[in-house]
């Protein structure tokens, strides 16, 4: 026998693997509708001309190699946390808060997971929303902490479930972890409007519950950042502690940089203080200390005014493709004689479409129109582009009819 015997195959990333499946399709037709990554009208990545700005400020700089702290680029967490809280933010101010740099927004669920489940004086459950992101069960549960479900979407009107989720986080125990995203829900593209925020703040404080928000979408749900922001922010004026990570994969198209923070609202310094010593004993471990390279082009970026003015055009150039497209798709759809309600494929915000097709129709979609979308019926907007919106029409209407 041999020393790996006992290693079963692993399934494949149900993300991850749609990529793998649309690169290896020879087919004329296809469409790549998986992962949650930006293109242009050409379906080509796109890289930001504000990036672009940014590299050849950096380049310029002739700037070395060396190792980053272990908690990362002290400069970039700065203004990380002022994008996230706002320039006027108090809490920055009194000190209250402790950021460092992770690998991207995984990379600050995993250390805020490692945290939690290292630290937590409350009930050491995390609740994830129905249906959440593929990668959420898996990071929370290599860090050891159980995994729990709350109420959030409601297929029957492809909208917020409003009343089960409160009703839901008001039975759970008290002081229960909430994963909450920010903003753009993946995979549903359903957010809360302000006035459920407001309400799902007072049940939080009632039940002395702890969010975590998943930042990942900060400006590329409705083009935005203050907007965006409505409901972390709305959480911190009303003086409730939470965990925060961020990622600027999306809303600076710094995929494969893999940069992001992660940040622990505190109730005072010496906390914050402490907070940030423990942070870096789980960061030293895991990655000792994070790429270099992601965080000078957000520092350049975010420093700027002039670069931060172009940043604001590229996210609204970005936002405002995906806007488009989804109006084309639903008046392409009625073009394609589909009598069904797709209404929510313009209520919906960000970067995804919960279409509320079928595993089966979704397969059907893959097959036969080598159309590439996850099983639960998402579609990443991104990949829709004014020459392929028709097929993707007609396609969807063959397979739902
Ligand atoms: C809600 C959410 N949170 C965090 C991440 C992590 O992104 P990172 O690149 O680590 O900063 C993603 C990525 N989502 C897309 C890509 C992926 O699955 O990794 C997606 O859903 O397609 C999210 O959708």
């Amino acid at each position: 026998s041999s020393w790996w015997d006992n290693v079963e195959m692993g399934p494949p990333d149900p993300i991850f693997s749609l990529t793998e499946r649309f690169k290896a399709d020879t087919h004329p037709n296809k469409v790549n509708l998986g992962v949650g990554a930006y293109r242009d009208d050409e379906t080509k990545p796109f890289i930001l001309p504000s990036v672009k700005k940014a590299e050849e400020k950096i380049r310029s700089k002739n700037m070395d190699k060396e190792y980053s702290a272990i908690a990362g680029n002290v400069e970039f967490c700065k203004h990380s946390i002022l994008l996230a809280l706002g320039e006027h933010s108090n809490i920055i101010k009194e000190g209250l808060t402790t950021t460092v740099q992770t690998i991207s927004g995984t990379g600050g669920l995993c250390v805020g997971g490692h945290f939690f489940s290292r630290y937590f004086s409350g009930n050491k459950e995390i609740y994830l929303p129905i249906p959440t992101w593929g990668n959420h069960t898996p990071i929370f549960t290599l860090c050891g902490l159980p995994v729990k479900q709350y109420r959030y979407y409601d297929p029957e009107t492809c909208g917020l479930d409003h009343n089960g989720l409160l009703e839901n986080l008001s039975k759970i125990p008290d002081k229960s972890i909430i994963l909450l995203h920010a903003c753009a829900h993946n995979p549903t593209g359903v957010d809360p409007k302000p006035e459920q925020w407001k309400e799902l703040a007072e049940l939080v404080k009632k039940k002395n519950h702890f969010p975590f928000f998943d930042m990942a979408y900060q400006g590329f749900a409705t083009g935005n950042l203050e907007k965006d922001a409505f409901g972390l922010r709305h959480f911190v004026e009303e003086g409730i502690q939470l965990a925060l990570t961020q990622s600027y994969a999306k809303n600076m198209g710094l995929y494969g940089e893999r940069i992001g923070a992660f940040t622990m609202v505190c109730a005072t310094k010496d906390e914050a203080d402490r907070v940030f010593s423990q942070l870096k004993r789980i960061i030293r471990p895991m990655f000792s200390n994070p790429p270099i390279h992601g965080a000078r082009i957000v520092c350049e970026i975010l420093k700027d005014s002039q670069l931060t003015d172009q940043w604001m055009i590229d996210i609204k150039t970005m936002a405002n493709r995906i806007l488009s497209v989804r109006q084309k798709l639903v008046d392409d759809l009625k073009k394609a004689g589909s009598v069904r309600n797709w209404k929510h494929i313009t209520d919906q915000i960000g970067m995804f479409c919960f279409t509320g097709l079928k595993p089966d129709q979704v397969e059907k979609l893959i097959n036969d129109h080598h159309i590439y979308l996850t099983k639960d019926g998402r579609i990443s907007m991104a990949g829709v582009t004014s020459k392929n919106v028709e097929y993707i029409a007609k396609s969807i209407h063959d397979v739902s009819k």
